[in-house]
């Protein structure tokens, strides 16, 4: 039994958004298809992850999964994109218009100021093991936990962060053999290959994460922010670049000199910057 008080934060249908203690738990809720998302998943995942994300409450997000299935049993983290859902030029929804619009979720998790945890119940595969790969860290089922790349058997390619993100983590040549062989990996061998930060008896999964996340909130918040984004800048290039820059700025905003320079706009005369040191060193 779990010790935790979720609360339901907005109600959906492929997804839960539920959150306890300024930790968010958004799981997948699809998983007689193994959590498969078509587009009105991604859709909801995105909604829930931007709420989550400027939800002054939060601090960290658990991505997780419902399950198990009630047709087999058997648990999964998501299976990646919904194949009955996909069209000849993306995954179509009930507007008719094809999207690969999974991408847009990992770049909210890439890029949102606060901790993500992927929680895998059991199988991460395809574009669900992309999405347990962007996240900051991963937990994972020691007894359900399956880890897989499926995309080169239904010619499908995250050439992004689900593969050379994960060459960043795993090492070039384990990366390789994940998308190349597709095989399964288990929660302990993902552990030894370094893309899971810890195995965990099943029955303990949902209660370690967070505890994970207690741990996390008990950090400077200001300190996990930049951390976050320093550990992102040197992948992302002229986005990350521009993402840390953004929060430089955000710091430079509270200062007095700041505050110096917006006050002297908007009272039209000239700053006054000579009262701010200069530091040298
Ligand atoms: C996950 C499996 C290995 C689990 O195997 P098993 O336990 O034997 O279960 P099954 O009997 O196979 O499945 C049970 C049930 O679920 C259905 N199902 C499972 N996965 C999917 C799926 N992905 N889509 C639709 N349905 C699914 C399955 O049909 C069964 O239903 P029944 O009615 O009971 O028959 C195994 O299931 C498996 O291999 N699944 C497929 C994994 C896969 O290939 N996923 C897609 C990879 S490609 C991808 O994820 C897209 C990535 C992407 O989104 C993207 C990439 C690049 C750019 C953009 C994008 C984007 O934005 O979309």
């Amino acid at each position: 039994m779990s010790k935790i008080n979720w609360t339901t934060v907005k109600e959906y249908t492929d997804i839960t958004y539920k959150k306890a203690n300024h930790v968010a738990r958004i799981a997948f809720n699809r998983p007689e298809v193994r959590n498969a998302f078509r587009p009105k998943t991604t859709a909801e995942l995105f909604d829930a992850l931007l709420h989550a994300r400027e939800d002054d409450d939060i601090g960290v997000v658990l991505l997780s999964a419902e399950g198990p299935s009630p047709k087999d049993g058997k648990y999964a983290f998501c299976s990646g994109g919904d194949q009955k859902a996909r069209g000849e030029q993306g995954y179509v929804g009930d507007d008719g218009v094809a999207r690969l619009n999974i991408l847009e979720v990992q770049r909210l998790i890439r890029f949102m100021p606060k901790v993500v945890i992927a929680v895998v119940p059991g199988w991460a595969v395809g574009g669900g093991h992309s999405l347990h790969v962007v996240c900051d860290m991963t937990l994972a089922s020691k007894e359900h936990a399956i880890f897989k790349q499926t995309d080169a058997d239904v010619t499908s390619f995250d050439g992004g962060y689900g593969s050379a993100y994960l060459a960043k983590m795993v090492g070039q040549k384990r990366a390789r053999e994940i998308f190349f062989l597709g095989r399964n990996y288990s929660a302990q061998e993902a552990f030894d290959m370094g893309m899971v930060n810890a195995v965990v008896p099943h029955s303990e999964l949902e209660d370690t994460a967070f505890d994970w996340a207690q741990e996390v909130l008990g950090k400077s918040p200001l300190s996990i922010r930049m951390l976050k984004f320093a550990f992102n800048a040197t992948d992302d290039g002229m986005v990350g670049q521009q993402v840390f820059a953004g929060e430089a700025t955000r710091l430079a905003y509270m200062t007095e000199e700041a505050k110096e320079g917006r006050n002297a706009f908007l009272e039209k005369r000239k700053p006054d910057f000579e009262q701010f040191k200069r530091v040298s060193n």
